[in-house]
């Protein structure tokens, strides 16, 4: 059976306690989505989501988080911690983290199979800057971040990819539809061989997802949610993206 679709939110650095009156309105309005609804806050946030959460049908992720189990890291966070404080999921490897904390794919890896061990889902991004684009380098820069960013043992059950090409993020820019076909196709066929079960692996788009151009998203092969930024921040806007992602069916 194919696994069911995710609406992801990714609320970045925004929000605090008082945003989590949105999180009331977006259950109540969607209290048996047909779809999985997660919503990752900032870390300060994860435990009193969860908390909320917990009647409905959401769940909640991280946005980070560190290798090693536990030890001298200030600022860090575990995936164990993030497990303990009520986290499903958690992104990892998203171009902001890439780009101003300098992880590389060795990184992604290594805190995905920390994220693995404590029983979290791992999203892992990858995607392309416009220069990459431009020069033609997408599909082999994708490759080489799906072959470096997934740890060994990575299936449909512990792994979700979020393709978010860098220049589409926060930008209201989106690729065309056979611009985001063929980069979703060409990372089904990376999967298959490293993973068993390629196929059932959720694929997200992410890049200025609103509700206005979701259903049009959603309807574009492999693409089996979306990983949203912005438009993830108010109950109606991510609302909206939730209904189009159950009425893609
Ligand atoms: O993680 C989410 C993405 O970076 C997309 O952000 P955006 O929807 O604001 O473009």
């Amino acid at each position: 059976m194919a696994p069911r679709k995710l609406a992801a939110g990714n609320w970045k650095m925004n929000g605090d306690l008082a945003s989590l009156s949105e999180i009331d309105q977006l259950c109540k309005a969607h209290p048996d989505p047909g779809c999985d609804m997660l919503i990752c806050p900032p870390a300060l946030l994860i435990h009193p989501m969860a908390a909320s959460a917990q009647a409905h049908a959401l769940t909640v992720g991280g946005q980070d988080c560190h290798a090693k189990e536990s030890g001298a890291h200030t600022g860090d966070i575990s995936a164990v911690q993030l497990r303990d404080a009520g986290a499903e999921y958690v992104i990892l490897g998203h171009s902001e983290r890439r780009a101003d904390h300098g992880e590389t794919n060795a990184d992604v890896a290594a805190k995905a199979a920390a994220a693995h061990q404590a029983g979290l889902i791992a999203i892992i991004c990858v995607g392309e800057t416009e220069a990459q684009r431009d020069a033609g380098e997408t599909l082999s820069v994708i490759g080489e971040q799906i072959a470096g960013s997934l740890p060994e043992r990575s299936d449909s059950a512990n792994t979700v990819i979020a393709y978010e090409p860098v220049w589409a993020i926060g930008t209201g820019r989106t690729p065309t539809n056979e611009q985001i076909a063929e980069v979703h196709g060409f990372i089904r066929g990376q999967l298959d061989g490293r993973t068993g079960d390629a196929v059932n692996l959720r694929l997200l788009y992410g890049g200025s997802v609103k509700p206005a151009n979701a259903a049009e998203i959603f309807a574009i092969p492999n693409v089996d949610g979306a990983l949203v930024g912005g438009a993830s921040l108010k109950a109606a806007d991510f609302g909206g993206i939730v209904a189009a992602l159950e009425a893609a069916g």
